[in-house]
Formats: structure tokens, sequence, C-alpha cells
């Protein structure tokens, strides 16, 4: 059991600051996911709750207490990395106790936590075998043993699944879930970059950019209402679809003028003095449908340019404006879509999004939906 608190944590390497100043409060027992792009300190954030970097400024505290100078090892964490990092000339079950066994504890407990780590994770026939005998699935599910055996308060995931080829990846990603509901009581936190670990592991997200906090929230909040720009577009795949328009009226519901001149309603509330102002009009690729002749104008018409056929879904992308403009429209497999075919489009109402000039969401009220 700990929550952890980061009140303005700092991290520079020399004159390079990389961490501009986190603040997160994290529950006991929450499953929390950091992504964001390449670089931009999801391991250095990580490797600072763990105490392998030293913070250069903030607090972090475990538990109630701050532990900016303790010790890695006195923290009641526990990390799991990419390479395994493994004992290659031990075997399973002493790679599982070295911890235990270095920190003295007896040897009866030491057996009672192996094994019942083995068993969550069914490693229970391999315990006699190294490394080298078992796939990276398996080995990777050994370093996760080694973590449970040490019984952490906090256990720290960096990117550990990505050695693994898909079909592991699908398997092992499983098994964590499973590992979490075994642990309720048991903090984690998880650097990836795969949108599904993110998505389906998470009860919250963090979006990371540039050592900076873009966005909180659970998985459904950042896909259905992202606040900002850069979240909509990191959050979902393939990216929500962004284009360029002119409020024509504040208000709501509120009038965009599209790249293509089409003039479209869209059910968000915005200040009467957003009128005349530039903004950026988003609707995701699977939000997107062939409109229906009966249901009057479609909010897009244009060629398909391309066509990429996945077999459950395939993809369009259909050039839509004066500019250049283009589109990507996730459609069923079976579809009867042509390349150099002309689509007309059209969304939801309630699946638009509209971001101000600075790529802040122009959020959703109810009076706007009702009026829309
Ligand atoms: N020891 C170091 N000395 C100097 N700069 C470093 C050091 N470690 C990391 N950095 C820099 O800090 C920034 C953040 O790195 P970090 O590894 O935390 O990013 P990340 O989000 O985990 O990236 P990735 O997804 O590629 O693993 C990068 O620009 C990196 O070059």
């Amino acid at each position: 059991m700990a929550d952890l608190t980061l009140r303005d944590v700092k991290k520079s390497y020399g004159a390079v600051n990389i961490l501009h100043g986190i603040d997160l409060d994290i529950k006991s027992g929450e499953f929390i996911v950091f992504v964001g792009p390449s670089g931009c300190g999801k391991s250095t954030l990580l490797r600072s709750i763990a105490g392998l970097e030293e913070i250069t400024s903030g607090t972090l505290q475990i538990a109630g207490e701050t532990v900016n100078d303790v010790p890695p090892s006195q923290r009641g964490i526990a990390m799991v990395f990419q390479s395994y990092a493994l004992y290659p000339h031990m075997t399973v079950y002493d790679n599982m106790a070295f911890g235990m066994k270095i920190a003295k504890a007896p040897k009866a407990e030491i057996d009672r936590r192996v094994k019942q780590a083995a068993d969550i994770l069914q490693l229970t026939p391999y315990l006699d075998r190294l490394p080298k005998a078992m796939s990276g699935g398996q080995r990777q599910r050994v370093a996760i043993g080694r973590a449970i055996v040490r019984n952490p308060k906090v256990f720290l995931f960096d990117e550990p699944l990505s050695n693994l080829d898909a079909a592991l990846r699908v398997a092992t990603r499983i098994e964590i879930a499973k590992l979490k509901e075994s642990m309720p009581q048991t903090t984690m936190i998880y650097v990836t970059h795969d949108q599904v670990e993110a998505m389906t592991l998470a009860d919250r997200i963090v979006v990371l950019k540039d050592g900076r906090i873009e966005q909180v929230g659970t998985p459904m909040e950042l896909y259905c209402k992202p606040g900002n720009l850069f979240v909509a577009q990191f959050i979902g795949s393939p990216a929500m679809n962004i284009l360029p328009v002119t409020i024509e009226r504040g208000g709501a519901p509120t009038a965009v003028r599209l790249p293509s001149g089409t003039v479209a309603h869209v059910p968000i509330a915005t200040p009467a003095n957003a009128t005349g102002t530039k903004a950026s009009f988003g609707v995701r690729p699977e939000d997107l449908r062939v409109a229906d002749d009966a249901e009057g104008g479609a909010l897009f018409e244009g060629t398909v340019d391309y066509i990429e056929q996945l077999g459950e879904v395939q993809l369009a992308y259909i050039d839509i404006g004066r500019q250049g403009e283009q589109l990507v429209a996730k459609m069923p497999g079976n579809a009867e879509v042509a390349r150099g075919g002309i689509l007309r489009l059209t969304a939801s109402p309630g699946n638009l999004h509209l971001f101000d000039e600075n790529g802040r969401t122009y959020a959703v009220s109810d009076r706007a939906v009702q009026a829309a």
C-alpha cells in the first residue's frame, strides 16, 4: 500500500533540463502508465521515482515519506526492465530468490515467496532451468517474479514487453493485467510506447511531452475528451484527423468553416468573441462514416487517394481540400471503396472536436449538445 506524491519534480543533466516540474498524485493500488514521444522523459521520471536518478529539485514522497535522499533499496520499490537483467548462471529459482538471500531473509520464507510468485506467473515447472533455456516471454516472467518476491509497495515497469514478438507481447500483457488483479494493494507504474498496453492496462494514463505533463486521465477520458491537440493526436491510432478551420460564429453550437468551404455546426460551446478566430477541427478516423443521402449535407466530400486494406478494416486516405488536406477514414474491411472514387463522409456531432488557436480543447457542454 503506497501513495506517491510528486511536487515540482525537476531533473537536469548539467545545463539540460529534462523534467520541468512534475506534479502528480498517484493513489495506492493504482496502475499508472506513462506515455509520450521518444525522449520526453518517461524513463527519467520512472528512474527518479526508483531512486536510480537523483532529482535536481522538488519533492518525491512514497507512502507519506519524503524519499529524495533515500537509496533505491530502501524505497520499497521493485523495477522490471526491458532487458530482463537475469543472472545467466543462476537457475530461475535462484534468480528469484537472490534479492531475499542478499537481504538475509530466512530460507523457509524465501522458499515460500519464490514458490508463490512462481505459481502466480506459471513458472513452477521451470524453477530449475537456466534463463538461456527459456523463451523471451518466460524470461520476462522470471524478471517480474523476482520483483514480486520482494513484496514491493510500488512496482515499476520500464517497457517490459518491448523485446518480445507480437504474440508474446499480447500473452505477457494479459499476464501483467492478471498480476495487477492478484496484487490489488500494489501501486504500479508502467512506461510504454505501446498504445494498446497503455489503454488496456492503465487505471490512469499520464501523457508527457518535453518533460511536462500534458494530461492525466483514464484511458477513455483521454480518448473521448483530450485536453489539447497534442493528446488528441497522441492517443488513438491512426491519429485523429485535424483540419484548420475558421470559427464563423462562436456560441453553442459553434459554426465553423471547413477547408472545403462547407460550414459545419459543431455541438461545442465557444465564446462569442471566438468568432473569426482560427481553430482546429478534429475527427477520429473511426468516427467517420459514409453519409447517407437521406441525411442531408455531408461534412466532407473527397477523392480516395489510397487504401490500406487490413482485413477487418480498411484505411481510406481521402483528398478533401483545395490545399491538399487529407483525411483518414477507418471503414469496415468489406465496404466498397475504390481508389479514385468519390466519398461523402460525415460523423455524429458528439464525436467532433474543436481546439482553440493555442491548441486547447473547447469543452463540450450539455447546453451545446442540446442546442445542436
Ligand atoms: N544520463 C543522461 N545524460 C544526459 N541526458 C540524458 C541522460 N539520460 C537521458 N538523457 C536525455 O533525457 C531525455 C529524456 O530521456 P528518457 O530516456 O527519459 O526519455 P523517454 O521518454 O524514456 O524516451 P524513450 O521513449 O526513447 O525511451 C532525452 O533527451 C535523453 O537524451
